[in-house]
């Protein structure tokens, strides 16, 4: 079945709702019509009534089947200073939550904290930073998880599917992380139907190399081991011996996940970022993310190069991350 077949019965019937903070952006406006006429989830989209009317005639959307909220002006804002206050425990003061959640992306992330929302898709327009830190201060990571990272689903064709993270949030992180990220990952990956056989990438393979980096990804193989005794994991490994078998069986002989891995986790976010922008931008990988793993909530970011096709695809995986959570 195609993935988003796949997806969309999942979150059939649900009644997801979905914030959208960026609701005046021409990109999300469409894709936000367009799940809601498929009866997929309910949008709620943030901003000014009259700015959201401008764009939507602009391209003449019909919105009558969106629900609205201006961060400005909207009656919840006294509830939700007050929890935001109380979340932030000492963190910001009364008057500083009062201002601040009246910021689309913090506004957002309260509706899905307060839980009058299901989860939140930003970053069209806003950096990755000031998408996500509103969800990590307030939403916070699930127990068990230090860490959250960001993951996107690469598909070529309509069978070719891999996992990559971290691709958008850790820049250095330790080897609890990139552990934590991977089993993290591996439940991802199992929502988009993909077995796990998880890669712990690397410039080495098996000691083929040494330094204080692999010294890095060797401990998180282990950890990783630790945390999933049963997940098909393993590590270091390089991209090609991780992926290609012929190349496994010389590099990596002994190893059940090289040469068949389609879970990829890289060791930093210098080589995860370029990593698949270069799958996407040169190998023709449709990239579908940054999906935000381990937090209690589901919340995407976008990167800002999106298009309306990409947050319609980030709104439907952020809906079925409910079913996972
Ligand atoms: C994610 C990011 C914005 C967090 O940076 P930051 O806001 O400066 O982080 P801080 O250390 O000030 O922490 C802010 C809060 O978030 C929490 N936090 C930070 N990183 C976290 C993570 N990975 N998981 C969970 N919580 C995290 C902190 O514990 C802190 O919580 P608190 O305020 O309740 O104590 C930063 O790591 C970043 O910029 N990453 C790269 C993003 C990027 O540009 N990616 C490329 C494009 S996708
Ligand atoms: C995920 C990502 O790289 O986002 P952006 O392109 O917006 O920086």
């Amino acid at each position: 079945m195609d993935l988003f077949e796949s997806l969309e019965q999942k979150i059939t019937g649900k009644n997801l709702s979905i914030v959208f903070p960026e609701g005046n952006d021409a990109r999300i406006l469409g894709a936000a019509v367009r799940l809601a006429a498929e009866g997929l989830i309910k949008p709620v989209l943030l901003g000014t009534t009259s700015e959201i009317a401008a764009v939507a005639e602009a391209k003449g959307l019909d919105i009558s089947k969106l629900e609205l909220r201006d961060p400005q002006t909207d009656a919840i804002l006294p509830e939700m200073a007050q929890a935001f206050f109380e979340r932030r425990n000492g963190k910001a003061t009364e008057e500083q939550a009062q201002a601040m959640v009246k910021d689309p992306n913090y506004f957002g992330t309260m509706l899905v904290y307060m839980g009058k929302a299901d989860g939140m898709v930003s970053g069209a327009v806003h950096s990755t930073a000031d998408t996500v830190r509103p969800a990590l201060q307030i939403i916070k990571t699930r127990p068990g998880v230090s860490r959250t990272s960001g993951a996107f689903i690469m598909q070529r064709g309509r069978d070719e599917r891999y996992l990559f993270a971290d691709n958008a949030i850790n820049i250095d992180p330790d080897a609890q992380t990139l552990a934590e990220t991977a089993v993290e990952s591996a439940k991802t990956a199992k929502l988009f139907d993909i077995d796990p056989k998880v890669a712990m990438l690397s410039f080495s393979t098996k000691g083929s190399a040494k330094a204080p980096q692999v010294d890095k990804v060797i401990e998180a193989t282990k950890l990783a081991h630790e945390l999933a005794p049963d997940l098909a994991l393993d590590g270091e490994l390089q991209f090609d011996a991780a992926f290609v078998p012929t190349v496994a069986k010389l590099k990596a002989p002994d190893s059940k996940v090289a040469g068949y891995a389609n879970v990829f986790i890289f060791p930093d976010l210098q080589s995860g970022n370029i990593g698949y922008k270069i799958a996407q931008r040169l190998g023709g990988f449709e990239a579908m993310g940054p999906i935000l793993q381990g937090l209690n909530k589901p919340v995407s970011d976008l990167s800002r190069g999106a298009n309306e096709e990409d947050v319609y695809k980030v709104a439907i995986i952020t809906a079925a991350q409910n079913l996972i959570n």
